[in-house]
């Protein structure tokens, strides 16, 4: 079981405050959907815990380890963050087998994701020709290659088209149903009441609210009154 904990984190770009004394823990097994206006800090939150980002305090895990201390990262995490960047000349199956064999994982399973994520019929196609929805297909399997635990996703229902929408809930849902973690972010809060189980707020760096989703209360209230 694979949780992010955020004790006291904070992080400045110069004067700007991206994230001040952030502090949470995402439940385990179930679907965190991570909100907050543009500026909010969201980005530079999900980059810290990919190591890709380095805090000025406090400290970020990932079932109890630095991003860049685990042993097969990709094994435990799997992410897509907004504006993955691919090889156009590539075709997508190309893709999955270089990442795959960099990674040690068994290239058998490049067959699996592209079936998971419906993109098998695209799969000898370039890149440089696919959709952003497609792009997004695509991104999600090379997050999937590893069976991580974990998926952090940025926005992960730009660019789909409806039956994409459907597919991706539907996808999210099983994944988390069979104990795996995934932390969204979206601005979309029409589809994160659908989605999500537990909701984090965030503004100007700082949790505003967290807890569960509840039935028949409204999402769009409670984060204009927190953030708006
Ligand atoms: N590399 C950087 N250099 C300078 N400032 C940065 C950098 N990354 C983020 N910031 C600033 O930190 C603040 C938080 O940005 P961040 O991208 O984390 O917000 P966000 O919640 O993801 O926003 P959005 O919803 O627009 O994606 C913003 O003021 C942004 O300009």
């Amino acid at each position: 079981m694979t949780t992010i904990s955020v004790e006291h984190v904070s992080k400045s770009f110069g004067k700007v405050a991206a994230v001040d004394d952030l502090s949470f823990e995402t439940p385990p097994g179930a679907i965190t959907a991570f909100l907050g206006p543009n500026g909010a800090g969201k980005t530079t939150t999900l980059r810290m815990i990919l190591g890709l980002v380095t805090p000025d305090s406090g400290s970020v895990t990932v079932g109890g380890r630095p991003y860049r201390d685990l042993d097969r990262p990709l094994r435990q995490v799997g992410a897509v963050l907004e504006a993955t960047a691919f090889h156009p000349g590539l075709s997508a199956e190309a893709h999955l087998r270089a990442v795959a064999i960099a990674a040690g994982l068994d290239v058998a399973r490049v067959g699996q994701v592209l079936d998971l994520v419906d993109l098998r019929e695209a799969a000898r196609r370039k890149v440089r020709g696919f959709s952003l929805g497609m792009r997004q297909r695509l991104a999600l399997a090379t997050a999937l290659l590893g069976e991580p635990g974990l998926l952090i996703l940025d926005e992960p229902a730009n660019g789909l088209d409806p039956t994409g929408i459907r597919w991706l809930r539907g996808f999210l849902r099983a994944y988390a149903v069979d104990g795996n973690s995934v932390l969204v972010s979206s601005h979309v809060l029409a589809e994160v009441e659908q989605i999500a189980d537990h909701v984090m707020i965030l503004a100007a760096g700082r949790l505003r609210w967290s807890g569960p989703l509840t039935a028949g209360s409204s999402l769009e209230e409670l984060y204009l009154e927190v953030a708006g």
